[in-house]
Parts: structure tokens; sequence; C-alpha cells
């Protein structure tokens, strides 16, 4: 198995801070962008995932380390003056025999695991403490841990009969308009170890937990591979441990798997089984999701009446101790109280019927570029929301060319007062908005000229500098019958790119970085390259070695020839449209 497979190696000589500084201080600040983390130790029992995870005080592990940076990382960002208030609150349970835990409050029994309409994983009723600095933490943990439920084995003497899971969450509240909130979630992970009872000699009890830890470790590794197939669905339910991990763990999340070995000659096969099972979760690709919500009426400008804007006086009342603010003082409090406010991915019901038509588009345009997944509007709900997500940025975007196209039109008003005589070869088409012109053959010329829009103020100041050109190509296309989305594509097929030789070799530069660069999240933003794609570019990386030039493409057997032209013509266009649509 070569070490490619993984991101990183500790070996007997490494310390707990190697580990923490090398793979698990980096997250960290995602969860101040309201993402979810997760670290997980996995391997057989005894092979070190609690002296990892938990330390010991002369070598702490990963939890008192993260915990001492995070408290650190939000009293900084949420000092006063800063744009954010933070505050942090921890949960802490165990997983014991298909059981939900409470740690911090063991009378309460098992707890139900629910997800709200959002898409989040939530378990009511379990205790949040808010902690604002280390001794804080320490003051729950210390006496939380000795609740968890150990009991010898042949292997370990002290081995962790459950999944320990403690959650740390990070809340965050702007302190100016539009009045943003986000949560992070950290799930700080020590699994209980997989088990061979013929060698660890269990029976009875201890048999009935091995039963229970090796059946939810069993549909971790399940979920890991429908994550990697992009199976439709992913079995999170079928055991309390990945259901608790939904939102957390691969897909939406930063999620670092830390596989603990014994490298003794008796552990072959675990260590195998576990490296195994690391490389198979390394595969996941990882869409991580910011879980921020907006005010109503930042979103939709409707009048309120103040009684509207304040909310129902039990809205407020309702909110527990645990929901107080701490830390930073409360900023002050918004127009709307926090039950008022609603994310911005609400139910599609409850949508605009413009935005949901539009959103229609984006599906069937997606469907269109061979997007991997089910439709946009069958997608679970978490993928629906980001997609929801993404026609928002597209309405800023239209918003910003309307910007640009105003400003042409301004400059093309000016020209006409200062040349009277050019008003009559000034096609009509150029004062049309942006998004309805389309491109025309001036007949003297025979070629259309597109100069990028924001390229314009560049060339008036170099006569020289680069345009691209479209040329009509010579073999003629139906385009009647076809879709508006299709016959768009088709179009764009019937013109030639004809672009300077600086920027085609720019151009093929900045794809060529990314093929050797980016991570398959970043690849997909190239046009015509999927999820399936992505994973085979950055596979074929790893065996061969960078790309030495695009055209290796083919070599990946991800695209023809003939595809790789189209894909190049595209993406070029795409770069070239960071400065103004050619459209
Ligand atoms: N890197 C290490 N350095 C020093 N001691 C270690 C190291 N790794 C493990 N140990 C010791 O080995 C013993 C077993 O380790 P640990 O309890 O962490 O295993 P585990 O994987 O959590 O086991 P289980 O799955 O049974 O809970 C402990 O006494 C621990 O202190």
């Amino acid at each position: 198995m070569g070490w490619n497979r993984f991101d990183a190696f500790y070996g007997e000589r490494s310390s707990q801070q190697d580990i923490y500084a090398g793979s698990v201080q980096p997250i960290l600040r995602h969860l101040l962008e309201g993402q979810n983390a997760s670290v997980l130790a996995y391997g057989p029992t005894g092979a070190g995932k609690t002296h990892t995870m938990l330390g010991s005080p002369e070598q702490p592990g990963v939890i008192p380390r993260a915990l001492m940076d995070l408290l650190q990382l939000t009293r900084e960002e949420g000092a006063e003056g800063r744009p954010w208030a933070l505050s942090v609150t921890m949960s802490y349970l165990e997983i014991y025999q298909e059981k939900v835990l409470d740690l911090l409050n063991p009378a309460s029994g098992d707890l139900v695991i629910r997800e709200d309409c959002r898409g989040n994983i939530l378990i009511p009723g379990l205790t949040q403490k808010p902690i604002t600095s280390f001794a804080d933490f320490e003051q729950h943990f210390l006496p939380a841990s000795r609740n968890r439920t150990v009991g010898p084995t042949r292997l370990n003497q002290r081995s962790s009969r459950s999944h320990a899971v403690l959650l740390v969450k990070v809340d965050q509240r702007e302190r100016l308009a539009p009045f943003r909130q986000r949560e992070g979630k950290l799930y700080l992970i020590d699994l209980a170890g997989s088990e061979d009872n013929k060698r660890t000699g269990n029976k009875g009890l201890r048999l009935k937990e091995s039963g229970a830890i090796n059946s939810s470790l069993f549909v971790l590794g399940k979920v890991v591979d429908a994550l990697n197939q992009g199976l439709p669905r992913v079995p999170y339910r079928d055991s309390k441990l990945t259901r608790l991990l939904q939102d957390s763990l691969g897909g939406s999340a930063h999620s670092i798997l830390i596989a603990n070995i014994a490298p003794e000659r008796c552990f072959y096969l675990d260590t195998v089984s576990a490296l195994s099972f690391a490389a198979r979760s390394k595969e996941v690709i990882n869409r991580p999701f910011t879980n921020e919500s907006l005010q109503l009426h930042v979103l939709a400008p409707v009048k309120l009446s103040q009684k509207e804007l304040v909310g129902p006086p039990e809205a407020k009342r309702a909110r527990g101790p645990e929901e107080e603010r701490i830390g930073n003082p409360e900023p002050p409090e918004p127009p709307a109280s926090a039950s008022q406010t609603f994310s911005s991915l609400q139910k599609l019901s409850s949508m605009d019927p413009a935005v949901l038509e539009r959103l229609l588009s984006l599906d069937r345009l997606l469907g269109s570029r061979g997007t991997q997944g089910t439709p946009l509007l069958s997608t679970p709900k978490r993928e629906r929301m980001v997609l929801m997500k993404t026609v928002e940025e597209k309405d800023l975007e239209i918003e910003r060319l309307k910007l640009k196209q105003k400003e042409l039109e301004a400059k093309v008003r000016a020209q006409e007062t200062v040349d009277p005589r050019e008003k009559e070869n000034c096609s009509p088409t150029m004062l049309r908005p942006l998004a309805r012109r389309t491109v025309t053959v001036a007949k003297p010329l025979k070629k259309a000229v597109v100069i990028p829009l924001q390229l314009i103020k560049e060339q008036a100041e170099s006569p020289n500098a680069n345009i691209h050109i479209l040329k009509k190509k010579s073999r003629k296309r139906k385009l009647e019958g076809l879709d508006a989305t299709e016959s768009k594509e088709k179009a764009e097929d019937c013109w030639d790119l004809q672009i300077s030789p600086e920027l085609l070799a720019h151009g093929r530069q900045k794809i060529l970085d990314m093929l050797n660069e980016g991570s398959a999240r970043d690849l997909r933003s190239l046009q015509r390259i999927g999820q399936k794609k992505a994973q085979l570019i950055v596979g074929w990386r790893e065996l061969h070695g960078p790309f030495s030039q695009v055209e290796d493409l083919e070599r990946v057997k991800v695209m023809s020839g003939k595809q790789l032209e189209s894909f190049l013509k595209a993406n070029i266009l795409g770069l070239a449209g960071q400065y103004g649509s050619p459209s």
C-alpha cells in the first residue's frame, strides 16, 4: 500500500505535537467559517487511540491541544471591535451498545438523534456547557471522562467499550447588519477498538459489547464506501455513530481519520484492515458546507410590522440558560430576534417562484452538463441547500454583470456624443441588456469582434492590447429544435476561438497549474470536469506525478481529443470571462 494513499504518516518517534500540528490544527479555522469538522481515531483495540486523542498530562493528545487553540482563536476573533461575537459550548457523549449516553449527565438515559429541516443533526436534551477557558473545559470534561464505559480485555486493561464523542460548537453572530449567524461543529472521537475476539478473549458482556462495536464500525465502512461511490443512499441511519456524524463526516465537512496501528506481526491483519479503511476514507471528496443563516428582511425585501420584526415574546423566553451568550458581551440585538431569522436556504415550498424557476433551470443546466449525482430537486436536503446557495451567488454575479453592462452603455453613449458620424455603424444590439444580446456578424468585417468588458479600458490605453475574436465556423449546424441550454452550448461550438497566443498560453498554463495543484474540489470548478473526472485526475497525478501538458488528460482517459479541444475552449473562454464574458 503506497504511502501516497495517506495524507501523513507518524512513526514511533513522532510526538503528540507532531500529529496535532501536522494534521489536526489546520482544520480548526474552518469552524470559524461555520463549517463542520471531525477527527476520529480508528484502529484495533489497544493500538493507542485513547492515547492519541486524550494523551496524558505529560503528553497531552489531540483533544486538549485542539481545545486550547480553539478557545484562543475564538477569543481573538470574537474580541470587542471584531465583526463577529463568538461563543463556544461543549457536549460529551458516548455511544455504548447503540445507546447515546450523555457523559455530562449520565442520568438522562438513551437520547435520540434528530435531524432538523436544514439537515443539521442534533440531540435534544444533550447537555451543552458554555466554555470560555481551558479551565472551564477541564472542569466539565475530567469528571465526565470517568463516566465513560471502559473494561478490561486481554489486550488492554482499560479498553474503551464505547465510542466517546466530544462535541465542540462554535456559534457566531455578526455584530452589524446583515446580522448573519454561523455555527461550526467539531467532533473529536475516540472510537472503540475494532476487535478480534479470538485475541481479546471476550466472553459474555465483553462479547456483546464487541458485537455492537464491530457492527457500528462496519457501518462506518459502508458509509465511507457509499460516499466514495457516490451512491444515492448513504447508510447513515444504520448505526448511531454514523447517524450522529451525518453532517460532519465526509461530503459536507472536514474530516480527519487517524488510523492507529500496532505494528507487531500478530496484529498484521488488523493493521491491513485499518490501513485499508483509512485509504478508502481518503477517497471521500469533501465539499464543506457553511452553516450560515441570514435574516428574513435581508433575503426578501418585504416590509414587516414592528410586531413581526420583534417576534413573539415567548421566542425569547424559550431560550434556555445554555443558549445565553457567553464570554463576549451580548451584541446589540438586531431588529429581528434569533427566532425570526431563517436560513437563506429555506424550504422550496416557501420560495419566490422566480427563484424556484431559476433553480429549476440551474438543475436542467447541471443535468445537461453531466454533473454527477441525482437531479437537484430530488437530492438530499443538504445537497439541495448547497445548490440553492449557488443560485444566490449567481444572482450576485448577474447583478455585477448588469452593473458592468450599464458602464458599457454609458461608454457607448459617450462615444456617440463625441463622434456622431459613428452612430450609423453602431449596431442596436450593443445597447440591449447583456443577457439578451446575440452576437451578430457585421457584414463589412465578416467577423464579430467581442471585447471583454473590463478590457475596454485597458485597450483604450494600449491600442495593441489583446482581444478575443470569435469567427464563424464554415460548417453549418442545425440549432433549431434544441432547448435553450442545448442551443446555447451548440451555438458556442459554432464559433472558433481565436485568441492572442499570449492569452492562450496564459490560459493553458492556468489550467495546467490547476491540474497539478488543485484538489478534486478545485478541479470541479473547471468547465466540463465533474466529480468522477476530478477524482480520476487526482488519482492519476498521485500515481504518475505532475501533468506536463494539458493534453495528458487524454492519457487519464477522462476525455477524448475532441472533448479536450472543447474543454480547453470552454475553460479559456471562462478565464477570459473573468474579465468580461463574450456572450
Ligand atoms: N504512543 C504511545 N506512547 C506511549 N504509550 C502508549 C502509546 N500508545 C498507546 N500507549 C499505551 O498503550 C495502552 C493502550 O493504549 P490506548 O488505551 O490508547 O489504546 P486504544 O486503542 O484506545 O484501545 P481500546 O480500543 O481498547 O480502547 C495505554 O496504556 C497507553 O497509554
